[in-house]
C-alpha cells in the first residue's frame, strides 16, 4: 500500500502492479514500442510489454537458464531502456523475470574467464552503463524480483526506485560476489583493464 502511495505521488501511477499488460484489448503501442517488439523477434533475451493506457512497461528478462548478464544481454537491456525512456509516454517501468526462480543470476561468470582486456573492458562498461542508465531514469522504476537475485541480479535490482521481492524463502538476494573473488573496478578504462588482468589470470 505504501508503495501504491508512493508511486500515485510520485507520477500519478494508480494500480499498475495490477493492470494487464499491453495484450489487453484497451491498449495502444506505441511507434518506439513497435521497433522494439520487432528488434525482440532478432533479440529475445528481453521482451517488452507497453501499456498505454497506464504509461506503464513490463521488462520482462527472458534469457534462460538464469537472466546471466552477459555483454550481450546488458547491451540489449540498455537498448530497451533507452527506446522507452525516449517515448514521453512511457512513465513507468517494472523489471521482472520471464524465468521461474530466478530474476538474474548477476554478471555473467563466462565474460569474466579467459576474455582479452579489451573484452573484459567492453564487459564492464556495459555494467557501468547498465546501472548508470536504470539509476539515472527519468521513468518510476520497480524491480519486481521473481526469483533468486545475487550479485550483478541484486546491484540490477537497486538501480530501481522500488523493490518488491516473492515471498519465499528458497529466494535469496545479495551482493555476494567477494565470495567468487570479484571487485568491481572502478569507472576508469585503466583500472578496468588492471582488473581484466586480475579476472583472467
Ligand atoms: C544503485 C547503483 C549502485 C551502483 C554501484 C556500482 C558498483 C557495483 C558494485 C556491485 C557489483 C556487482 C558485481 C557482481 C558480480 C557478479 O554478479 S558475479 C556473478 C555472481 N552470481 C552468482 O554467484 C550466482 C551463481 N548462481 C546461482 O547461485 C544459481 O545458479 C541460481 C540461484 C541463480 C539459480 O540456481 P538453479 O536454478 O539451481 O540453477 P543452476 O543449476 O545453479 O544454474 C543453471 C545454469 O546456469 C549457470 N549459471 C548460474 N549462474 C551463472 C552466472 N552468474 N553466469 C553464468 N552462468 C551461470 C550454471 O552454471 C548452470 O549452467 P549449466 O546448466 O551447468 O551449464
Amino acid at each position: 500500500m505504501a508503495l501504491r502511495a508512493a508511486l500515485r505521488q510520485k507520477c500519478g501511477l494508480i494500480g499498475i502492479l495490477s493492470q494487464p499488460s499491453s495484450s489487453g484489448s484497451h491498449s495502444r503501442v506505441s511507434a518506439v514500442l513497435v521497433s522494439q517488439m520487432r528488434n525482440n523477434a532478432t533479440s529475445p533475451k528481453i521482451k517488452v510489454d507497453f501499456n498505454q493506457s497506464t504509461g506503464v512497461a513490463v521488462l520482462s528478462m527472458q534469457s534462460p537458464p538464469v537472466n546471466s548478464l552477459s555483454l550481450d544481454f546488458l547491451t540489449e537491456l540498455c537498448i530497451s531502456v533507452e527506446k522507452l525512456e525516449m517515448d514521453r509516454a512511457c512513465r513507468g517501468l517494472i523489471i521482472t523475470s520471464s524465468l521461474p526462480k530466478v530474476f538474474s543470476a548477476g554478471l555473467d561468470i563466462l565474460e569474466m574467464y579467459g576474455k582479452s582486456p579489451e573484452r573484459c573492458g567492453e564487459f564492464w562498461r556495459a555494467v557501468q552503463e547498465m546501472w548508470l542508465k536504470m539509476y539515472s531514469s527519468n521513468m518510476v522504476t520497480i524491480a519486481a524480483i521473481n526469483g533468486s537475485s545475487p550479485a550483478g541480479g541484486c546491484l540490477l535490482s537497486l538501480t530501481c526506485d522500488y523493490r518488491i521481492m516473492s515471498d519465499n524463502p528458497r529466494y535469496s538476494i545479495g551482493l555476494n560476489e567477494t565470495l567468487l573473488g570479484i571487485v568491481a573496478p572502478f569507472g576508469t578504462d585503466k583500472n578496468i583493464i588492471k582488473n581484466t588482468h586480475t579476472c583472467s589470470n
